[in-house]
């Protein structure tokens, strides 16, 4: 068990900070080269990950007037679970990189944020410190493993720990290619270790001279061979919902539905398929596929309270933060994180004021211009 004594928040800079950017800013300049290059990293020529963030904004809003906004109301619901707002965390390995406390800070936030965290297997934190931290506020993303009885007993934890939904990563069969990270060797620092893929030790023997050492760690563990069939296989050892993390069209939407999945429009924050489509681009497409019939979600490229009200009444149920949180953890720790899910929120209830609508309900198709 880590005994990491979570310091109390005293970051005096965090309190200049009135957006996300001024968090990004504040995360950056505390990283190495090696964390930094990590994280801000898409896969290639990063067409996709400026693509996230494009979309958001070459989509206009419809606001109407004269309605009563003096109680605006911004909470919400993901999978039964009431959030303060449609804002949840991304799964993101190696937290280790950001902060001391890790995965531990990042879910503190979450859980005083009235937020959800969802846990990357490729943690630097065991799942249960995490769970215990997250109080109650935790999914738990898998990488299946070809080791079957690897990834099962992953879940299993998950599930005893308190995880209330298993996210399945479904687009990184293979890591893309970030070109920085090959360039100039990403690896991990000895210090930090990923409980869920082996001992510090095993891992080290996978490095390689050059190259992307993510690479090495991934490849050897990962079933490339992960279909739609096995989706009864995870059936099998678990009764939390599933989450098909990934999912950027109709087809396999309708699939993800079909299969009793819950869907998460994503391209990996533009770190996979370079030129895929941006996420918000894709949101539509997936959102009248599956009729309904299952939750949809959303990430990548979102760092305004407009960008969650554009998801939203595109239907997405919530959206999830990936580098924002990580900047939020490295420019602060928990107050870090929670400092970025307060102003998001913030901006989010003003936007929705703005646009005339009294809460989350309220917001539909209509309130965006394509
Ligand atoms: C540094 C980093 C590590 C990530 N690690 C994982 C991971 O372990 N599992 C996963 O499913 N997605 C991972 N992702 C993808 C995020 O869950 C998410 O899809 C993406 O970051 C969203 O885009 P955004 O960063 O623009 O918010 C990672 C993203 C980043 C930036
Ligand atoms: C490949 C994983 C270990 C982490 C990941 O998903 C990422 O770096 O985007």
């Amino acid at each position: 068990m880590t005994t990491i004594n979570l310091p109390d928040a005293d970051v005096p800079e965090l309190s200049g900070t009135v957006n996300l950017a001024d968090l990004e800013a504040l995360g950056r300049a505390r990283l190495d080269r090696n964390a930094l290059e990590y994280y801000a990293s898409g896969a290639n020529d990063e067409v996709t990950l400026r693509a996230n963030r494009e979309g958001f904004r070459a989509i206009r809003l419809r606001p109407r007037v004269l309605v009563d906004v003096s109680n605006v109301d911004v909470r919400t619901e993901v999978l039964g679970l009431p959030l303060a707002c449609p804002v949840g965390i991304a799964p993101s390995a190696f937290h280790g990189l950001a902060h001391e406390t890790a995965e531990r800070g990042t879910a503190r936030a979450a859980a005083s944020a009235g937020s959800l965290m969802t846990l990357s297997t490729f943690s630097n934190t065991p799942i249960e410190d995490v769970a215990r931290d997250a109080v109650g506020r935790l999914w738990f993303q898998l990488y299946p493993y070809t080791d079957r009885e690897a990834s099962a007993d992953l879940v299993r934890r998950a599930e005893a720990a308190g995880a209330r939904a298993l996210v399945v990563t479904v687009d990184a069969p293979f890591v893309g290619r970030r070109e920085p990270n090959e360039r100039h060797r990403f690896a991990l620092p000895p210090h930090l270790g990923v409980p869920n893929a082996g001992s510090r030790e095993h891992l080290a023997r996978m490095e390689s001279e050059s190259g992307s050492q993510l690479v090495n760690y991934f490849q050897g563990l990962v079933d490339k061979a992960f279909t739609w069939a096995d989706l009864a296989w995870l059936r099998s050892v678990t009764t939390l919902p599933i989450v098909l993390k990934g999912i950027l069209t109709a087809e396999d939407a309708l699939l993800a539905a079909e299969h009793g999945a819950h869907v998460w429009v994503s391209n990996h924050g533009g770190r996979q398929l370079d030129t895929a489509v941006s996420s918000i681009e894709a949101l539509p497409e997936v959102v009248e596929a599956v009729e309904g019939r299952v939750e949809v979600y959303l990430d990548g490229g979102v760092t305004r309270g407009t960008d969650v009200l554009k998801a939203v009444a595109l239907g997405a149920r919530a959206v999830f933060l990936g580098r924002a949180a990580l900047w939020g953890l490295a420019a602060g720790g928990e107050a870090g994180v929670r400092r970025t899910l307060d102003l998001l929120q913030d901006e989010l209830r003003l936007a929705l004021a703005l646009c005339g609508k009294q809460n989350i309900g309220q917001v539909g198709r209509d309130l965006v211009r394509l």
